[in-house]
């Protein structure tokens, strides 16, 4: 499947290069509650909060949040009525479960499944990418795990990305250390992040980085101590 034009934020919605600020704590206040939306779907939980235009999407499907076709088809939907709600500026994806952001596409969803699966399987990772790259919204990642290939993807296809520091936590593209080459458009999203030089040698070695690291080398808007963002 080929890619059409994107276009990458060119609303109201969008702080031209400014720093977010992010409230990721609970409510401040009882009176905030009000003004809050919530939604849940078997493995995604969405918080709208309409006073900051704050959208916080929780990633809940144990045991590592793999981008299965059901978890990828509820992503986009969530996203599409965010996209819909005038109210809501900016979304910050992170996960509800400990240690793992996400372990990147669902290995199930590779292995003896029907070419016509297969086809819709790989139209709802485009589709991903495809909207949250192309997304009016601020886009943030609050990555307080494990990210590796597909969830190091999504980390990279946000406008800005904030990672929680432990030794345990890496991110990369590590496909060719899983024996397969990552897609073209994986690489190029790397690539707009943290340029050539970086991306060939990360891919070349399928490296998997640590916070300091990766923000050494430019990956990072900020990064955080405290193991829970
Ligand atoms: C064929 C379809 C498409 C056709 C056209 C396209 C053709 C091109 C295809 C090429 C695709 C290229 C792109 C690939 C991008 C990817 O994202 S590939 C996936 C890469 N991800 C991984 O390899 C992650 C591997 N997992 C880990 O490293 C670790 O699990 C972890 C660090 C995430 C977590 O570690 P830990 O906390 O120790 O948990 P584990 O005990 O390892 O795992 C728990 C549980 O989860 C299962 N699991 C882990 N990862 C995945 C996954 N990606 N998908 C599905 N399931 C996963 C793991 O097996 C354990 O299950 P059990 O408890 O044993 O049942």
């Amino acid at each position: 499947m080929g890619f059409g034009t994107v276009s990458r934020g060119g609303s109201s919605r969008w702080p031209d290069q400014r720093l977010c600020t992010v409230e990721m704590g609970p409510p401040c206040h009882t009176s905030c509650l009000s003004r809050r939306k919530s939604s849940s779907s078997p493995k995604i939980k969405v918080d709208l909060d309409s006073s900051t235009g704050i959208a916080v999407m929780k990633f809940q499907s144990p045991p590592v949040n793999s981008l299965s076709l059901d978890f990828l088809t509820e992503f986009c939907i969530s996203l599409e009525k965010l996209e819909m709600d005038r109210s809501c500026r900016g979304v910050v994806v992170t996960s509800a479960l400990p240690k793992i952001f996400s372990a990147g596409l669902d290995i199930m969803e590779m292995y003896g499944k029907s070419p016509e699966r297969c086809g819709e399987f790989w139209k709802a990772v485009q589709e991903m990418w495809l909207k949250l790259y192309g997304s009016n919204m601020v886009t943030i990642a609050a990555i307080n795990g494990s990210s590796p290939a597909g969830g190091c993807l999504m980390a990279l296809t946000c406008d800005y990305r904030i990672m929680a520091e432990n030794p345990r936590y890496g991110i990369g593209l590590n496909e060719t250390q899983l024996g397969i080459v990552a897609p073209f458009w994986f690489k190029d999203t790397m690539v707009n992040t943290v340029g050539h030089r970086t991306t060939e040698l990360a891919l070349e070695l399928g490296l998997l980085y640590s916070a300091p690291d990766a923000l050494r080398l430019a990956w990072w808007t900020s990064w955080c101590r405290r193991t829970r963002c």
